[in-house]
């Protein structure tokens, strides 16, 4: 007794040993792999902890000036590879896409429905979902939901001139997300969700549900052992990773809108008419009627269909907002910029009745630098992220990339280097006139990624935003109200968000 009480005392002693050998064999990774590190600090951050993607900037610089090509990095316990130098970037998210074609998440159509979305989905998956969405998104399909998205702008200009008659600072990001939550619930879902009437109905709640993912939504054990355990197991021990309500919600709608349709016949011009094709047909089609009986066997399941509807609005709502949101910032600041914007916006809707439309906005070519620049400071993307499929020898290096190993593409810190972007902080449009965009590297600026598996969405959200843009900044001045803190600090997220909020003050014009 008093032998096996010894052993258990023992064990128990060298058990802080264990773990502290384990905890430096994790982390000696990169170093056995021969690459230069960023050491995981222990020190506790005094104020708002720095997110990753800030982090991640100081050490790309420090390595850079050193004249390293690439680093290694460690999220939570496992190593993560960040390239530097930008032909290495091209050449694994381009030429060598094979051995990088996964994002890294999780996906299982069965278990959790709504993970069998586009930017999870791996592998073949991906590829054949890839390859149906994508005529989706042509310009001519943009065309065709342009007025669903000028339609939305009435309301837009309602809900500001309420901020500029009661001389009340408008918190933008929640102005603007309402804007896309609107735009992208009617042509995703088919709804009018009527958030910017309506800031509490159902469809703004779980909104917000989607951008705390991750974070909130689990309960104390269930963030505890999300952190821990492998999704698979996670979800056999009955936990799930979006959440059942939200999960339940999403296909409800998605069910009952098809449903609706399909059996009063109705055609609406937006991406669920489209789904309902893939759904019925496997391919989309220029009928202007509904086709319910798949001939060939090849369509989505409704499953599939609400999960991809679910990241279009995933994807499409806050990333636009923020591209708002920062712009409308950088035209506070610099009212220089704000003047001549409004300018082109005068002066080429004057050549089109007054009106909107789909030609006028590609017409506007400051906009398109405005936005350029905004999403160069801030893109709401600010790591890319992949996952290594294969083997892959690092190009001019002696450097080999474990098959399995996750990869951080520095988005954030390539867009805020100044060998691309001299004196980076500053926002400048005219970096983006085609005298200066010849003379950059092709990837330094790529708030979209690149390669095969980048935005499928890049047409419908510069549209939106540009449109959103249009319809503020044409009837309103903004200007910065003093509850902004400046210089911004971002909150702690793999997006990007702005601590305290970006608040301005607006001014209707006559
Ligand atoms: C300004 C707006 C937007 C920005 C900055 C943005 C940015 C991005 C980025 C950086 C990625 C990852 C690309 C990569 O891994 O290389 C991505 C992927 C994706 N985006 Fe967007 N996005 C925007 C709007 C939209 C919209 C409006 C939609 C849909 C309606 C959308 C749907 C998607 C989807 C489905 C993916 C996954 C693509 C795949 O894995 O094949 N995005 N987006």
């Amino acid at each position: 007794m008093i032998s096996i009480l010894r052993y258990i005392l023992y064990i128990l002693l060298s058990l802080p040993l264990l773990v502290y050998l384990r905890r430096k064999w994790l982390f000696s990774y990169w170093t056995r792999k021969g690459l230069q590190t960023a050491e995981p600090t222990n020190t506790k951050e005094v104020g708002l902890p720095e997110p990753e993607y800030v982090k991640v900037m100081h050490h790309y610089r420090r390595f850079k000036t050193k004249g390293e090509k690439h680093f290694g990095i460690y999220q939570r316990q496992s190593p993560s590879y960040v390239p530097i130098n930008l032909d290495i970037i091209k050449s694994m998210l381009t030429t060598d896409f094979n051995h990088f074609r996964n994002h890294g998440f999780f996906s299982n159509v069965d278990d959790e429905p709504l993970t069998a979305n586009l930017f999870n989905l791996n592998d073949d998956q991906w590829r054949v979902m890839r390859a149906k969405l994508t005529p989706t998104f042509t310009s001519g399909k943009m065309k065709m939901m342009f007025h669903t998205i000028v339609d939305r702008t009435s309301g837009l200009e309602e809900l500001i001139s309420t901020f500029a008659t009661d001389k009340k600072p408008m918190e933008v990001k929640d102005v603007m997300s309402r804007f896309t939550t609107d735009v992208i619930g009617n042509v995703a879902f088919g709804i009018d969700c009527n958030t910017m009437k309506n800031p509490d109905s159902e469809f703004a709640y779980y909104a917000k549900q989607i951008m705390q993912l991750g974070h909130r939504n689990k309960g104390m054990i269930g963030n505890l052992l999300r952190s821990i355990l492998p999704p698979w197991l996670f979800l056999k021990l009955g936990f799930k990773l979006m959440g059942k309500e939200l999960g339940d919600f999403f296909f409800d709608l998605v069910a009952n809108a098809i449903e609706y349709r399909e059996k009063n016949n109705i055609v609406r011009k937006d991406f669920l008419h489209l789904m309902i094709q893939l759904k019925n047909l496997g391919k989309l089609s220029d009928d202007d009627k509904i086709v319910i009986k798949s001939s060939n066997g090849d369509g989505l399941t409704l499953k599939q269909v609400t999960a991809q509807c679910f990241v279009f609005f995933t994807a499409g709502f806050d990333t636009s907002s923020t591209t708002m949101m920062f712009s409308l910032l950088e035209l506070a600041l610099n009212p220089n910029v704000q003047d001549k914007l409004r300018d082109e916006i005068n002066r080429v809707l004057d050549k089109h009745d007054g009106k909107i439309t789909y030609e006028a906005v590609m017409e506007m070519e400051y906009l398109d630098k405005v936005i350029a620049e905004s999403l160069r400071l801030f893109p709401p993307l600010p790591v890319l992220p992949r996952r290594c499929t294969e083997d892959y020898h690092v190009p001019g290096t002696n450097v080999v990339i474990e098959k399995g190993t996750a990869v951080s593409v520095p988005l954030y810190s390539i867009h805020h280097d100044e060998e691309y972007f001299p004196d980076p902080e500053k926002f400048d449009p005219e970096r983006f006139s085609e005298e200066f965009k010849s003379t950059r590297h092709p990837f330094a600026y790529m708030p979209f990624g690149e390669g095969p598996r980048a935005c499928i969405g890049l047409r419908f959200g510069k549209l939106q935003s540009k449109v959103g843009l249009i319809s503020v900044i044409k009837n309103f001045k903004v200007t910065v109200n003093e509850k902004t803190t400046l210089p911004i600090k971002f909150y702690p997220s793999f997006l990007i968000f702005v601590a305290g909020g970006i608040w301005l003050d607006v001014e209707k014009l006559k």
